[in-house]
């Protein structure tokens, strides 16, 4: 596995790969890596020739520059796990290297992007599509795998794919949560151990949720949501939405749709956490 820190080198690398007829696998993260990333990263080696694993915290993409400041940066350790997983590059760049000069590209995906995390993070999927979209340029990937755990993420990620359009498949894989069901996030190492049991109502908020909806309306299972979350020591819901899993639209009723996503943003502490459940697929 080969650390590279400037688009030069990396190009040249995978040009002399791509003539020989390989196929790239991209698996774009801001590094503090884990299990759930591997799990990308374990996908795409096994379904690739090459492997590129881009560590990058992307500052365009922060509309809270302390949440930006805090950000863990674990680059020796993301290494090691990555040569464990197989990765065959780790593309570490500074910002200056990727933003040379400020990048005014606006990308609009509504509704997609105004909704939820887009309504709460104003400018935060402009800033992701700008980093993904230099990514896509720079690789040029034959798949690009991301997670669902950023469920809204990899919808506008599909989005900007057809629309561009890009070349390349996108590869959305499940989320992989701690054995007490916590989603696994880089953003889970702030928080204090106190903290790391009151996060766990999150997970079983929502897993209570799919068995209540069994037997409830869609209003009275997004309120049983919200009243859990609202009450449980140390955590602030942010917002809860029942939606459409392609359309991201907020559904009335179980009818409404085939695919439907009950999406999750709550504060435990300072630290912001996300997470989502399938309750119709
Ligand atoms: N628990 C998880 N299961 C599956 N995929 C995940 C999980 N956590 C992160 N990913 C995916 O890994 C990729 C990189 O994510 P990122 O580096 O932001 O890590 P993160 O853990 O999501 O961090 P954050 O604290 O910013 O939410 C994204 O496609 C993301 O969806
Ligand atoms: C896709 C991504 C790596 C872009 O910085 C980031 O938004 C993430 O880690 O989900
Ligand atoms: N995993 C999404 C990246 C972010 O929160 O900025």
């Amino acid at each position: 596995m080969k650390l590279i820190q400037t688009i030069q080198e990396l190009r040249t690398e995978l040009d002399a790969l791509r003539k020989e007829g390989k196929t790239i696998g991209l698996v774009p993260t801001m590094g503090a890596l884990h299990a759930g990333h591997a799990s990308l990263v374990k996908r795409a080696v096994a379904e690739n020739d090459v492997v590129v694993v881009s560590d990058f915290v992307n500052p365009t993409q922060f509309n809270d520059k302390n949440d930006l400041l805090k950000y863990p940066r674990t680059l020796d350790a993301d290494c090691k796990l990555l040569e464990e997983c197989g990765a065959s590059f780790v593309f570490a760049p500074s910002v200056e290297e990727i933003y040379p000069e400020p990048d005014t590209r606006q990308f609009s995906y509504a509704p997609l992007d105004t909704v939820m995390e887009g309504k709460f993070r104003p400018g935060h999927f402009n800033g992701v599509c700008q980093i993904v979209s230099k990514l896509f340029l720079i690789v040029e990937p034959t798949r690009a795998y991301f997670g669902e755990k950023d469920f809204q993420q990899l919808a506008i990620i599909r989005e900007m794919v057809r629309k561009y359009p890009f070349n390349l498949e996108i590869v959305g894989c499940p989320i992989v949560r701690e054995a007490d069901g916590l989603a696994l996030s880089s953003r889970n190492a702030r928080l204090s151990d106190e903290q790391r049991i009151q996060a766990l109502q999150i997970s079983k908020t929502l897993f209570a949720s799919v068995e209540y909806a069994q037997t409830h309306t869609l209003a009275e299972t997004k309120a049983f949501v919200e009243s859990a979350i609202s009450t449980a020591e140390g955590l602030r819901l942010e917002y809860f939405e029942i939606v459409d899993g392609n359309s991201l639209q907020t559904v009335c009723d179980w009818k409404d749709s085939s695919y439907i996503v009950g999406c999750i943003t709550v504060f435990c502490g300072e630290v912001r956490l996300i997470d989502n459940i399938k309750y119709k697929e």
